[in-house]
């Protein structure tokens, strides 16, 4: 609630203004009975003048209520809008501060939902309170005490309405609570399912799973259909049974004041306002349950909003660290490290100093811990225990600008943003050039295919790069990796996808153009680090091995041991 009223603080005149037409149409929606009781009493009298002025009057009250419900939608719509757009900003500028650790956690595919139909949510639930919640109690209240000024001898009748219907909307809407929860529920199970389904299309037809894929669909969209079926039924049969009820109550009263018409002829007139009055009441009851059943479901998104803007980022930066430009040394010293959540750490007590410009090679077998290891370097984590430095300067007390400046790390799996090739390579270097980028792809052996495209750097990179093939999506990411010529460049088996031709060429590239760069590459096969002038070996997180090839051929039985095994295997060592 404090999120919702903190955003809502800008809006105060809107939310004003809206609530203030709200007033006035649940004002003008109780007068109108009492004016057509006003009609119906100078038309018993037949006194024309007196339904004239109070036929004018009515009209003019039905005219004010709606110029009032049009300025009302006008600030609710601005006011829901506003909202909405500031939640949406506030919570992508939150997670920007997020490390990569925090957004793991939430996973990204959820933080997009809870940007978009959580907000969603809480526009349409913000809307609801401004144009209905507001409304409900006023009319509620108002029909309840007029119902009794109108008829009071029928107090009884309103009584016993309200009571049974409170208690049957009680029922039903607690019912319908429970289905709303599971809708939503499934929704986001329909959504994973399409989504995972249709981003693995290659894997679905190559594997013949269109028919899994499909009765997996369909079984959970039909149980959807089924619960909104069910829903289906509960209005059915609960707006007949509150009709009921009213109905009951309203030919009660007729039948009461139709004995007493001698007694009491004043009640001939008060009849249909007494009767508005019980619809009045009756319809607040059931659109009140209604909305605060929805509302519900705004209020978890309010829950998952709130968990995003309570996050604390993992990392945080020092806001008093000058920007230095640092040199390419990188120290460990007695560094381990274990996943959130996890009990087994990743990596475990490692020490080393890497010189600027070196060559290091890091091998290891699957889950060895190789990626852990480089992504402490650009502070993607800290360290469980132990530091990191860079250019001699703990990771701790390093300005953000600096660190990105000096590292630059090429993923495992090359990720290009959808636009142009050249916005992609900025990511490296906000103001490159042409010459720069023709470099980087020179580096990277992207130019033979970039160069092919009428329009180079600015052939446009469609949605999940769908139109490259993962070489030339690599080659892109190297590019980008190089383009602003790191003092530190980490490339975690992102030449995979290049044919050994290939990747002979940007390794010698590498060595050329960024001699002074310290290069730290994770490879899966050796032969792409033989060069290196030292290879780490890592297994089950520790340093087990450090030294050029020939030496760690001598020293090193694990690293012997995947040499031997990557040689009987055919490949190219
Ligand atoms: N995000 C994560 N959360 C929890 N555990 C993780 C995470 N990433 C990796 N691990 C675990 O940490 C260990 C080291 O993983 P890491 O990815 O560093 O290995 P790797 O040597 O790079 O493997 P590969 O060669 O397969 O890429 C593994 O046991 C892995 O399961």
């Amino acid at each position: 609630m404090q999120i919702l009223k903190e955003h809502a603080k800008p809006y105060r005149r809107e939310i004003f203004f809206s609530i203030l037409a709200v007033m006035v149409m649940a004002g003008a929606s109780l007068w109108q009975p009492r004016l057509l009781q006003q009609v119906m009493k100078a038309i018993i009298a037949d006194n024309q003048h007196q339904v004239l002025t109070n036929g004018i009057a009515l009209i003019t009250l039905a005219v004010i209520g709606l110029i009032a419900g049009v300025i009302n939608t006008i600030f609710a719509a601005k006011v829901s809008q506003g909202i909405a757009a500031d939640l949406r900003a506030n919570q992508y500028r939150k997670i920007q501060s997020f490390s990569y650790g925090n957004i793991e956690k939430f996973s990204a595919g959820n933080l997009v939902v809870r940007m978009t139909n959580d907000v969603n949510q809480i526009q349409q639930l913000v809307m609801m309170f401004l144009q209905t919640l507001t409304r409900i109690p006023i009319l509620f209240v108002g029909a309840f005490i007029l119902a009794l000024i109108t008829l009071p001898r029928l107090w009884w009748i309103v009584i016993l309405m309200v009571i049974l219907i409170v208690l049957s909307s009680q029922v039903v809407f607690k019912q319908m609570g429970k289905y709303f929860a599971k809708i939503q529920k499934l929704i986001d199970q329909t959504n994973t399912l399409a989504k995972e389904s249709l981003q693995g299309v290659r894997v679905v037809k190559s594997f013949n799973q269109e028919e899994n894929e499909t009765a997996r669909f369909t079984a959970n969209s039909d149980e959807l259909a089924r619960v909104n079926t069910t829903i289906g039924y509960l209005f059915s049969t609960m707006i007949p049974m509150f009709m009921l009820i009213s109905y009951v109550a309203i030919g009660a009263s007729v039948w009461f004041v139709g004995h007493g018409v001698v007694a009491h002829p004043d009640d001939l007139a008060a009849i249909t306002s007494f009767i508005s009055y019980l619809m009045q009441i009756f319809f607040a009851i059931m659109i009140g349950g209604m909305m605060s059943t929805f509302a519900s479901r705004g209020f978890v998104s309010l829950g998952r909003i709130k968990a995003v803007f309570e996050t604390t980022p993992d990392v945080t930066y020092a806001p008093d660290a000058p920007e230095v430009d640092l040199s390419g040394d990188v120290t460990f010293n007695q560094v381990s490290f274990t996943y959130p959540g996890d009990t087994q750490p990743a990596l475990a007590d490692i020490s080393f100093q890497i010189k600027a410009g070196e060559m290091i090679g890091i091998v290891g077998a699957t889950g060895s811990g190789k990626t852990t290891l480089a992504q402490l370097i650009p502070r993607l984590y800290d360290p469980t225990t132990g530091d990191v430095l860079v250019g001699g300067v703990n990771l701790k007390k390093i300005n953000e600008q600096s660190l990105r400046q000096a590292v630059a790390f090429v993923l495992q799996r090359a990720i290009l943003f959808s636009g142009k090739i050249s916005d992609n390579l900025r990511q490296g270097k906000s103001d490159a050039t042409l010459a720069d980028f023709q470099r980087a792809a020179d580096i990277a052996q992207a130019a033979e295919f970039v160069n092919r495209y009428e329009d180079g750097f600015d052939h446009l990179v469609e949605e999940r790069s769908a139109n490259f093939s993962g070489g030339q999506k690599q080659r892109l990411s190297i590019a980008r990796g190089v383009v602003g010529a790191p003092k530190i460049l980490i490339l975690d088996d992102s030449t995979s996808a290049l044919d050994a031709r290939s990747e002979k060429r940007v390794q010698e590239a590498l060595d050329q153009e960024l001699a002074g760069t310290t290069k730290i590459v994770i490879a899966e096969k050796i032969s792409s680090v033989l060069h290196a002038d030292r290879i780490f070996v890592l297994d089950e997180g520790r340093l087990v091995g450090v030294g050029p090839h020939h030496e760690l051929l001598a020293t090193s039985p694990i690293y012997r041991e995947i040499y031997e095994t990557q040689k009987a295997k055919g490949g190219d060592n």
